[in-house]
């Protein structure tokens, strides 16, 4: 982006009434054009530093030309939005967005959606995002069917002249890929859509600066859903494929009860203090490598919220490389059986590892029901105890994630050494010290390359931590009956 777009820009939002502080400077990183927002004074909890009309954030409900022909046709969501941003794209300066749209880029490239299928192979193997690989495939399948039988014959039916060539199946993928990274959920009248200023502020994980508030004059109704929107901000960062994906920095909106105001306004309101020449950070939400480069095209070094997942399958594999596969067969299905009791209308295809190498006390129920001794496991099946030894036993349902280090048993963290080495395997042949070596040499504007291996290395060293867990304290615990305990968990 030129200056002068950004001079044109700073017009725009002024003639707009957006309004910010002055100490508010926005940056362009030369090496890869990335805007980012700081401040040339300190900045306080509790300074409003911008306000935004709702009727400026460009959504369906606000694309006046379309909105009604986009409602006539029944097109929702993701979609709609989709065309009002390629119709508003393709007025030019008639737009009312038009200084906002200069801005913006025409695409994130660097979303997963926009890769080829050979990048995406090549690059993220192994990784969580390589496991949606085929969600990937389908998104794109979808995507191409969406535009086929809605948007084309939508543009061919519009009451206004519509060009074909503003929407074609890349513009589609162009908008696709700007509603991921950079819309926002505004209210139940606007729907979500893109709010200019507020989208050039990044992300950092926990630690954001600033905060929206949303000024309206609704009835309480409206606001408690706005409240319920902030409840349901915070999905602890699970890949999943639903629409709410598409919607994305999802900054908190909250309500300003004091506020009587008439008019309806977002303020961004400080949350923290922030030293002058820093920039000030937003938060997309908490979650890990995988879901910030699946949604936005980055990822955060150290990122706390990481996680590697082991699919039941793996440790399938394990078991069947080992036990016989009717030994393999009972276990599951008495495992199965337990966690359903607990559970029942859930299924569990995967488990897992948190960022500090922890596994989920349901694989750890697995592996040691699957390393049972015959004997042991036989008796299991019948009182649900295990008996370690004369004097311990365990109960299998009162171990909790509080207690579940009672389950390591020597089989258990053998067990688990070896799912991590089958899990690792995945990443293909390149090791994580090869990787480590790339990214001291990849230059940070080779997106695509640079933070595929951050997820990579991030994802195994989840795995070597798991390593860790699997290995401490082996001295400590005394064999018995095939397997190994110390701690006297319930006694009958
Ligand atoms: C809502 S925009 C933020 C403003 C953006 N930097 C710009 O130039 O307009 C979101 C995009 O900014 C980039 N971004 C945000 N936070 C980032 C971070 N912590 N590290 C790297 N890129 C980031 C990503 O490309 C993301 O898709």
């Amino acid at each position: 982006m030129t200056t002068r777009e950004l001079r044109a820009f700073k017009r725009w939002m002024k003639q707009n009434s957006i309004h910010h502080t002055n100490t508010l400077q926005f940056l362009t990183n030369p090496t890869d054009n990335q805007l980012s927002v700081t401040t040339s004074t300190d900045l306080r909890t509790g300074d409003i530093i911008a306000t935004i009309p709702k009727q400026i954030c460009l959504t369906v409900k606000s694309s006046l030309d379309i909105c009604g022909f986009i409602e006539e046709f029944e097109m929702e969501g993701y979609l709609a939005l989709a065309v009002a941003i390629m119709y508003e794209k393709s007025i030019g300066e008639s737009s009312k967005w038009f200084g906002y749209l200069q801005i913006m880029p025409n695409a994130n490239f660097d979303v997963p959606l926009l890769w080829s299928v050979d990048q995406v192979d090549d690059l993220l193997l192994g990784t969580e995002l390589h496991k949606v690989r085929q969600t990937i495939k389908e998104d794109k399948a979808l995507v191409y069917e969406d535009w086929k039988t809605c948007i084309v014959p939508f543009v061919e039916s519009a009451p206004i002249p519509l060009n074909p060539d503003d929407f074609g199946i890349e513009q589609y993928f162009a908008a696709k890929s700007l509603i991921s990274s950079r819309s926002f959920q505004i209210d139940d009248y606007y729907g979500f859509g893109m709010v200019p200023l507020a989208d050039l502020f990044n992300h950092k994980t926990d630690a954001e600066d600033v905060h929206f508030t949303s000024v309206s004059s609704h009835s309480d109704s409206e606001d408690e859903s706005l409240e319920s929107q902030i409840d349901n901000d915070s999905d602890g960062g699970h890949l999943s494929q639903d629409e709410s994906n598409v919607a994305s920095p999802r900054s908190d909106f909250t309500v300003d009860d004091e506020s009587s105001s008439t008019t309806e306004i977002l303020e961004m309101i400080m949350v923290r203090d922030v030293k002058a020449g820093a920039e000030v950070f937003n938060t997309y939400g908490s979650m890990g490598n995988a879901a910030l480069l699946h949604r936005y095209g980055f990822t955060e070094p150290d990122n706390p919220y990481d996680i590697v997942n082991i699919d039941l399958e793996l440790v399938l594999e394990w078991s069947s490389s080992i036990f016989s596969s009717r030994h393999s067969r009972s276990r599951l299905s008495l495992w199965r059986r337990l966690y359903q009791s607990e559970f029942p209308s859930q299924q569990i295809d995967y488990f897992e590892i948190s960022f500090d190498g922890e596994p989920e006390l349901e694989l750890l129920k697995l592996l040691f029901i699957i390393s049972l001794p015959e004997k042991a496991y036989n008796e299991f099946d019948i009182s649900k105890v295990v008996t370690l030894s004369k004097k311990n036993t365990i109960i299998l349902s009162e171990i909790t994630e509080v207690n579940k280090k009672l389950l390591l048993t020597e089989s258990v963290r053998s067990a688990l050494l070896s799912v991590a080495e089958i899990r690792e395997r995945c990443y293909g042949s390149r090791s994580m010290e090869d990787d480590a070596e790339a990214l001291k040499t990849c230059p940070i504007t080779d997106k695509k390359l640079y933070h595929s291996l951050v997820l990579r290395i991030s994802e195994r060293k989840i795995l070597e931590k798991l390593g860790t867990y699997a290995s401490a304290g082996t001295g400590f615990l005394n064999v018995c009956n095939g397997f190994t305990t110390r701690n006297k968990v319930s006694k009958r």
